[in-house]
């Protein structure tokens, strides 16, 4: 089958990515593309490497070796680990986003629900308040948050509301690449659920192109267009979700697959 996003433009070209605590521990030897519009799921058993991997590709952890570079327009390419922090700091906050597992970590618990998504937008220059606020009850009702509830903090919020909130916190800026570690972990299956088709809605209506993290493979397979196998820090399996979720190849995969299909 032909995959539309593969014609696009790489967004993110990954080489030789190391980061290693200890044998086995964290990422070796990673290659992998991005290309634009498309939603990679790096999936794995605990302490695969699969956070490391994000926090390398995200800006916010340096490589012991490889690069990753970040084509921003095709004549514009950006070694993320050759330019100085604070640059890098800044793609983090005006051109890219991060969905944490944990929403307390990707949100301001002592401002209101509104300041948390319009924050993002005037750390872009905007200024209007109306404006911001219209963003904010905006972009709550687009993660079926209530917009009555702006003025809330989020600490007032259920799990998967601070979830939603976050989401709608990095996705206001409307971010040309987003990193998700574990988006739906931590929450109960009903929430999960609710979550997932509305991250899925809107993955699709935004066309993002996002790196999703999850050891949880129906998320894998409801959200990504392609997936890597991880494995002791390892690939041991790439290729299109339905493919390696059907037809699994590597042993290990076998093994991930087989884990979730028998109750
Ligand atoms: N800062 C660190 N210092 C030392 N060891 C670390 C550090 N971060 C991760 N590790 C180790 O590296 C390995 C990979 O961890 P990582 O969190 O990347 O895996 P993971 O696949 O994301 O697992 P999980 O789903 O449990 O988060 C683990 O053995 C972990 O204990």
């Amino acid at each position: 089958m032909k995959r539309p996003e593969l014609d696009r433009p790489v967004l993110l070209d990954v080489q030789g990515i190391t980061r290693l605590y200890g044998p086995g521990k964290g990422c070796e030897e990673l290659d992998l593309r991005l290309h634009a519009g498309e939603v990679l799921g790096i999936v794995g058993e605990s302490g695969s490497g699969k956070s490391t991997l994000l926090r390398v590709l995200a800006g916010l952890e340096a490589p012991d070796a490889g690069r990753v570079v970040y084509h921003r327009a095709a004549d514009d390419a950006l070694d993320l680990y050759a330019i100085g922090e604070a640059r890098r700091r800044a793609l983090l906050r005006l051109e890219w986003g991060l969905v944490h597992q944990n929403p307390r970590d990707g949100l301001r618990m002592g401002v209101s629900a509104g300041a948390n998504v319009g924050e993002r937008l005037m750390a872009l220059g905007q200024r209007h308040y109306g404006q911001l606020r219209a963003a904010g009850q905006d972009w709550m009702t687009q993660v079926e948050l209530d917009p009555a509830r702006i003025d809330d903090a989020p600490r007032t919020f259920s799990g998967g509301m601070q979830q939603r909130l976050q989401i709608a916190r990095t996705l206001v800026t409307r971010p040309r690449l987003v990193f998700m570690d574990e988006p739906t972990g931590g929450l109960d299956v009903s929430v999960q659920a609710r979550l997932l088709d509305m991250l899925r809605t809107l993955v699709r209506q935004l066309g993002l192109s996002v790196v999703l993290v999850t050891h949880d493979l129906a998320v894998a397979r409801l959200l990504a267009h392609r997936l890597l196998v991880m494995r002791r820090g390892r690939v041991v399996e790439a290729g299109l979700t339905d493919q390696i979720l059907d037809d699994p190849q590597h042993a290990y995969t076998q093994l991930l697959v087989s884990s979730v299909l028998t109750p």
